[in-house]
């Protein structure tokens, strides 16, 4: 049993901010994306990723449109330092990227760090230091003032060391780690501080990033911290404001999307939301959740299936088949009543529209997914998911009635099997419950037709019946009542057409023909048959006949 939370936890203090100004913002342009896969991403992994796994990831941040990317912690390991090297030494690095590495605010990885950029022709590097009471007080212990020192004392270091290779364009990141749970007026204090020294300009670019180190808080609340530092910061024109959600309590993206409201210029992440503990926010889900109102998001996911299948291989985790936008089961329904709404929904559309789809908030085929996966049948399943699979791959358009003849024997053999139906198991299913098989009982081999004087048309045809060639002959006002005429006597009762549907298969002329009966008998029971041919009169005698099998 669980112990009263109270006893043990505590809230944290929101900040008061009634006026507040992030709430009627809408985000009408996409943020400048930093990617941290290759280090806040690699640091949270039980092995670490190795010089090529570093590469084959950087490769694929590179095809999706990273301009800024956090390649490493260059004075942590000799990995993460030949990863600087191999990527500045061989010319890995394009000209409109800048990569970002991090160091602790220490002077021995400061220096080390530098000796990791030597040559690049353009760098970010990132100081941290926390900046919470309960970090100052356990893990530094140390005053405000002291605290203050450390950043200062570090950015002076990285000033100078940036002075002395002027054949490298510098920029600054300067981080209060912890900012979420920082005093806001001390995280404003430290930071004044910091940029003071540094003096940001355009030719002396520097980036405030503001993290959710730890996410503590509702994201509304984080919203108002950014806000407030936003307002208060002396020299906001100058400099970026970046921020770096994580995803403790499962609003990451809630956290970063409501920080770029509240005024944030950029946003630090990982692909599919790796990170520490439970991961960095994810940025595909921040771009494809801008793409999906219409945002060009200015990263590409359109091979969406090749940058899971990196990020699985690079990290060595897998991408849950739920997660927004990416999962394989993202754009999946498997429920009847959503398979029917999107049926109507595909129907309905025109090309050329916009993309107006029930339960489906973007076309699967933007991120490179076929329609294949997008309906899946199985006992939640209703008679518009088979309907739409059979018509999506064999061209048959089922009428109504029989989508829920269909249906029900689709429902009772997923039912029976506890198992979904595959598109073959579907297919099959139908094939044998209407009569579209190699041989059917009643199998039509030829006939012949002629309009007799009294206006009713007279038929004769070959039946192969189990087997055995029969003469089938019968009169009547058309083809098909002249057979059921004759077919009444065959199966000792009599029956009526109760709804008869034809359509070609295909576009050209020379399409073969479907055709779908449904016949009410004398003993009250009713089937449907179907029957495909060239010739459409041959579709309908066989469609008729499968309905005695
Ligand atoms: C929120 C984040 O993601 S921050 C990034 C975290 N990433 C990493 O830590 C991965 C890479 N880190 C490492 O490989 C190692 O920690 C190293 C190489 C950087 C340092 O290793 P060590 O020298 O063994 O120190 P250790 O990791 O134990 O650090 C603790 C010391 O650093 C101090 N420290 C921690 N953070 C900082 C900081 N940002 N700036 C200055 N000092 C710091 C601590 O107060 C502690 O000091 P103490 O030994 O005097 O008590
Ligand atoms: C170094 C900082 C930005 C960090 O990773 C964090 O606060 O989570």
């Amino acid at each position: 049993m669980l112990k009263d939370p109270a006893q043990k936890y505590q809230p944290y203090p929101p900040l008061s901010l009634p006026d507040r100004t992030w709430p009627e913002k809408q985000i009408a342009h996409a943020p400048r994306w930093l990617s941290t896969d290759l280090r806040d991403g690699n640091q949270a992994l039980a092995e670490p990723m190795d010089v090529a796994r570093k590469m084959q990831l950087w490769n694929l941040l590179l095809d999706c449109g990273f301009k800024e990317i956090e390649v490493a912690f260059p004075s942590a390991s000799q990995t993460d330092f030949n990863f600087v090297r191999q990527l500045i030494e061989n010319h890995h690095i394009p000209d409109d990227v800048t990569i970002q590495v991090l160091t602790q605010a220490r002077e021995d990885l400061i220096a080390r760090t530098f000796e990791a950029l030597h040559g690049a022709s353009r760098a970010t590097v990132h100081l941290y230091n926390a900046t919470a009471p309960l970090f100052r007080r356990l893990v530094f212990g140390m005053e405000k003032a002291q605290v203050i020192e450390l950043a200062t004392r570090s950015t002076r270091q990285i000033r100078k060391l940036c002075e002395e290779n002027p054949q490298t364009h510098w920029q600054y990141e300067y981080s209060p780690e912890t900012f979420c749970f920082t005093e806001p007026e001390f995280a404003l204090e430290i930071c004044e501080a910091v940029a003071a020294i540094w003096q940001p300009s355009a030719e002396r670019p520097m980036i405030i990033n503001l993290p959710a180190t730890v996410e503590v808080n509702t994201p509304n609340v984080y919203a108002d911290q950014i806000e407030w530092f936003c307002r208060h910061f002396s020299q906001r024109e100058a400099v970026c404001i970046s921020v770096h959600p994580h995803n403790d309590r499962g609003t990451g993206v809630a956290s970063a999307e409501l920080a770029v409201m509240a005024g944030a210029d950029r946003v630090e992440g990982c692909l599919f939301g790796n990170g520490e503990r439970t991961g960095n926010v994810c940025l595909v889900t921040l771009a494809m959740n801008l793409y999906s109102q219409g945002v060009t998001p200015g990263l590409d996911f359109s091979d969406m299936t090749r940058v899971v299948e990196v990020v699985e291989s690079c990290n060595q985790l897998p991408v849950h088949p739920r997660h927004p936008w990416a999962g394989r089961l993202a754009y999946t329904a498997f429920s009847g009543s959503h398979q029917d709404a999107i049926k109507k929904g595909f129907d309905a559309r025109r090309p050329g529209e916009r993309w107006e789809m029930p339960y489906l908030p973007i076309d699967p085929q933007d991120i490179g997914c076929t329609y294949e996966a997008v309906i899946r049948v199985n006992s939640q399943s209703g008679k518009s998911g088979s309907a739409w699979l059979i018509e999506q791959n064999h061209g048959l358009t089922l009428p109504r009635a029989l989508q829920q003849d269909f249906s029900q024997h689709v429902q009772r053999e997923a039912d029976e099997g506890g198992k979904e139906m595959t598109q073959n198991a579907l297919w099959q299913l139908f094939r044998s419950r209407y009569g579209l098989v190699p041989a059917p009982r009643f199998h039509l081999l030829s006939y012949s037709s002629e309009s007799q004087q009294d206006g009713l048309l007279r038929l004769t045809a070959a039946i192969s019946h189990d087997g055995e060639t029969r003469q089938l002959e019968g009169c009547g006002n058309g083809l098909l009542s002249a057979a059921a005429s004759g077919l009444s006597s065959w199966v000792a009762q009599s029956f009526v057409i109760k709804d008869y549907h034809e359509h070609t298969l295909g576009e050209r002329s020379d399409s073969r023909s479907v055709a779908y009966i449904h016949c009410l008998f004398q003993d009250g029971s009713s089937r449907w048959g179907v029957g495909i041919d060239n010739d459409v009169a041959r579709a309908s005698l066989q469609a008729l006949l499968n309905t005695l099998a």
